[in-house]
């Protein structure tokens, strides 16, 4: 098969080929029904049921694919789109060009890859704040962000030189970034922090966050086929939505209502169904995360065989 040319008017969507982001990204596209089969060793799956390709690509050159209008869809941090912005303005101001946009646009939000961008330092250490840090050394995988941070916090200390060249050395790291405090290869880090047990468990404390990131839906600024776009965003939010809530049904009788009612007014509004002898059925989407004080509060006002179900889907 030749390959470049089965991805002739197919969009390409670029989704992330390993690490935290994939699973719960394969996830999301079996559950937006995009099917497809990767061959081994393959970065390129074409869609059987749709004119897509996807392309397998580490998250963190996501953004320079989709900025470039390469590729037309991708999935991957926030903090790889801010890095990649960051390093475009980098590029813009050395060449003394105004500072330019990366040419990706965020769509949604989507509901993993939860993490922040912390700088951190050891424990037990001298450095209680990152402007302690100035001067010294910080390594990082984040180079673009790191160095925008720093001469951010040099320029406040006024302490930045004439040509604008940092005092703070920023070393590239490509993981394992914890590791370098203890070694003697930085004084301290900007990496991600999730639970925070990684970071305590090579004796390292947060001291400021740079970015806060989620995994995001993105494109670029000139897709190939917007419609497409569109119908993959929409369906992607039915699984986003469908995630995030579930169905709450139960018995009440029709006094209790109203009260009933208020504890789930549903989405847009619970589905009530009569019932024999003064009862009814109410059926209602509730948040995921609320649903277990609703079902205090539900049988409190008298509801009966509450019963809650997974949404595999929803628009
Ligand atoms: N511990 C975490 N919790 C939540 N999200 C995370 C975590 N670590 C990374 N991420 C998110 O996943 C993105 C990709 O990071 P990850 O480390 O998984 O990729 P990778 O470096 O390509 O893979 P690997 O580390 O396995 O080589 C990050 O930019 C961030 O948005
Ligand atoms: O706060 P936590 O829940 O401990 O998660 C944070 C860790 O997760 C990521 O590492 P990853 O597993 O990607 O390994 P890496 O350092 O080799 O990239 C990140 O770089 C941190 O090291
Ligand atoms: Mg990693």
């Amino acid at each position: 098969m030749d390959l470049v040319n089965s991805l002739n008017g197919r969009l390409l969507f670029a989704v992330p080929k390993k690490g935290r982001l994939n699973q719960a990204t394969l996830n999301l596209l079996e559950g937006a029904d995009i099917q497809f089969r990767r061959e081994n060793r393959l970065d390129i799956a074409l869609v059987k049921n749709l004119p897509i390709a996807l392309i397998f690509l580490p998250a963190a050159d996501i953004p320079t694919f989709v900025g470039q209008g390469r590729v037309d869809l991708g999935i991957t941090g926030w903090d790889q789109v801010k890095e990649h912005d960051a390093g475009v303005n980098a590029a813009a101001a050395s060449a003394g060009a105004p500072s330019s946009s990366s040419g990706t646009e965020s769509i949604m939000e989507l509901e993993f890859g939860a993490c922040k961008l912390q700088v951190q330092v050891p424990e037990k250490g001298v450095y209680t704040s990152s402007a302690d840090l100035i001067g010294r050394t910080v390594g990082t995988s984040f180079v673009n962000l790191t160095a925008e941070y720093f001469a951010q916090l040099e320029a406040q200390a006024g302490g930045s030189s004439p040509s604008g060249k940092l005092q703070t050395t920023i070393i590239e790291l490509s993981g394992s970034v914890e590791a370098a405090c203890a070694l003697g290869v930085a004084d301290g880090i900007v990496d991600l922090v999730e639970s925070g047990e990684t970071m305590r468990a090579a004796g390292l404390k947060a001291i400021d966050t740079v970015v806060e990131s989620v995994a995001v839906l993105i494109k670029s600024r000139s897709p190939s086929n917007p419609e497409l776009v569109d119908l993959i965003a929409s369906r992607i939010r039915g699984v986003i939505t469908a995630q995030r809530y579930v169905l709450c049904q139960y018995n009440i009788e029709r006094s209790g209502i109203e009260a009933a009612t208020r504890i789930t007014p549903g989405k847009r509004a619970p589905t009530i169904t009569t019932l024999d002898d003064g009862w009814v059925a109410v059926s209602s989407m509730v948040e995921k995360k609320k649903i277990a004080l609703v079902m205090d509060e539900l049988t409190r006002v008298g509801a009966h065989d509450i019963l809650v179900l997974d949404i595999h889907n929803t628009r």
